[in-house]
């Protein structure tokens, strides 16, 4: 944890390296919560305990990324490996840092009023703070939307149609909030700061340019292993209400469905769960269809609408942040006659997930499109 709280200081004096060989191999003993009922207050005590210490453990795997994206290590050390991938095991997720530790594990209110802060942040500044609190409250603007899906489920099963409307409209107002807190994006995020620093601590090493074979976990497995970098498309409230609509991401390009199904894997177990539940209960799309109803047919149309809208909002975020700025690194790298930053630019090409990220979220905002229910 003190590792973890000076990572910034620690990276930028290239003092990580020293700091990490002087830890001993920490047991995990005192983090191991006993098996508990999924839904019970202890569970929630236990997984509160549970959360920060792997955050302080992938945290310090951007041990992997100190030296920027040009001195990649290949291996982390053992006393970073053991205890983080049994740490990952006990949570039922991979051993890399996932949206749900930078972004809903890592907050905490800073006074009474309710003014939040990061637990644990990288280089880059105020920036960090600005893109993990932003985050954040774009998950709490989709929790009254959320909520609202059991209602949903019920109004369904009940042929209820006046509570379905309402409910649905919750949804549409939840996801419409999603993108008005995106929005403080703008003044809270360097463009620069986050291209440059935060997005190399956020990639992963699958696919990787820079890490082809992938990272050794040293005395967790003999071989390398590869695993995806941070990505919207780890947030559990997006697929929540994509499967909700019954919104199906082909393989456009062959990477949408695949990439977006194994990011559930990337999720916590719980809300991984809740997604699969909801895949498998009755189809909203279908029933809506089948009432005829014209407020339902609007109000479902209301939500698709406001799920494009967000999606057609994180593409322009996502050109101002990552593709105007990697185009001026580009521009920099002929000036100086060389691949300067080879590194940079080959990770430019791809967001913090590692995929070709523009053709993938203009292919999941164009099937989101397409979910529209045609007039009746
Ligand atoms: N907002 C995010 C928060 C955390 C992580 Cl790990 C990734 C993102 C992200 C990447 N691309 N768009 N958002």
């Amino acid at each position: 944890m003190d590792v973890a709280a000076n990572l910034p200081h620690l990276i930028e004096g290239h003092q990580l390296r020293r700091e990490v060989a002087k830890m001993p191999l920490l047991s995990t003993q005192y983090l191991r919560a006993a098996p508990m009922p999924l839904l019970s207050t202890q569970y929630l005590r236990g997984h509160r305990q549970l959360r920060p210490a792997p955050l302080a453990l992938r945290l310090i795997t951007g041990y992997v990324w100190q030296g920027g994206s040009r001195q990649t290590v290949k291996i982390l050390p053992r006393v970073l490996a053991v205890p983080y991938c049994t740490i990952s095991e006990l949570l039922d997720l991979p051993p890399i840092l996932v949206y749900a530790d930078c972004v809903l594990a890592n907050w905490k209110k800073r006074d009474p009023c309710g003014n939040l802060d990061i637990l644990f942040s990288f280089p880059g500044g105020d920036s960090n703070k600005g893109f993990f609190l932003v985050s954040l409250l774009v998950e709490a603007a989709a929790a009254a939307g959320i909520k609202a899906i059991p209602m949903i489920i019920n109004a369904i099963l009940h042929h209820d149609c006046c509570s379905l409307e309402t409910a649905l409209q919750d949804v549409a107002l939840s996801i419409f909030k999603m993108r008005e807190a995106f929005k403080l994006i703008h003044e809270c995020v360097h463009p620069g700061a986050f291209f440059r620093s935060l997005r190399i601590y956020l990639s992963g090493w699958k696919d990787s340019f820079l890490m082809p074979e992938g990272l050794v976990y040293e005395g967790v497995w003999d071989s390398p292993k590869q695993f995806f970098g941070g990505s919207a498309a780890q947030s559990s409230t997006l697929q929540c209400f994509d499967v909700l609509l019954g919104i199906q991401h082909h393989t456009a390009q062959g990477f949408s469905a695949e990439y977006l199904g194994c990011m559930r894997d990337y999720m916590p177990a719980a809300h991984r769960a809740f997604i699969q539940t909801l895949a498998s209960g009755p189809s909203l799309r279908q029933f809506v269809l089948a009432t005829g109803d014209a407020g339902l047919h609007a109000a479902f149309n209301k939500c698709v609408s406001a799920l494009v809208d967000l999606r057609s909002y994180h593409i322009q975020i996502a050109t101002k942040y990552i593709t105007i700025p990697a185009g001026r690194c580009r521009a920099e790298q002929q000036q100086l006659g060389g691949c300067v930053h080879e590194g940079m630019s080959m990770l430019s090409e791809r967001g913090t997930g590692g995929t070709g990220f523009m053709r993938f979220l203009k292919a999941i905002r164009d099937t989101t499109r397409k979910a529209q229910l045609t007039e009746q």
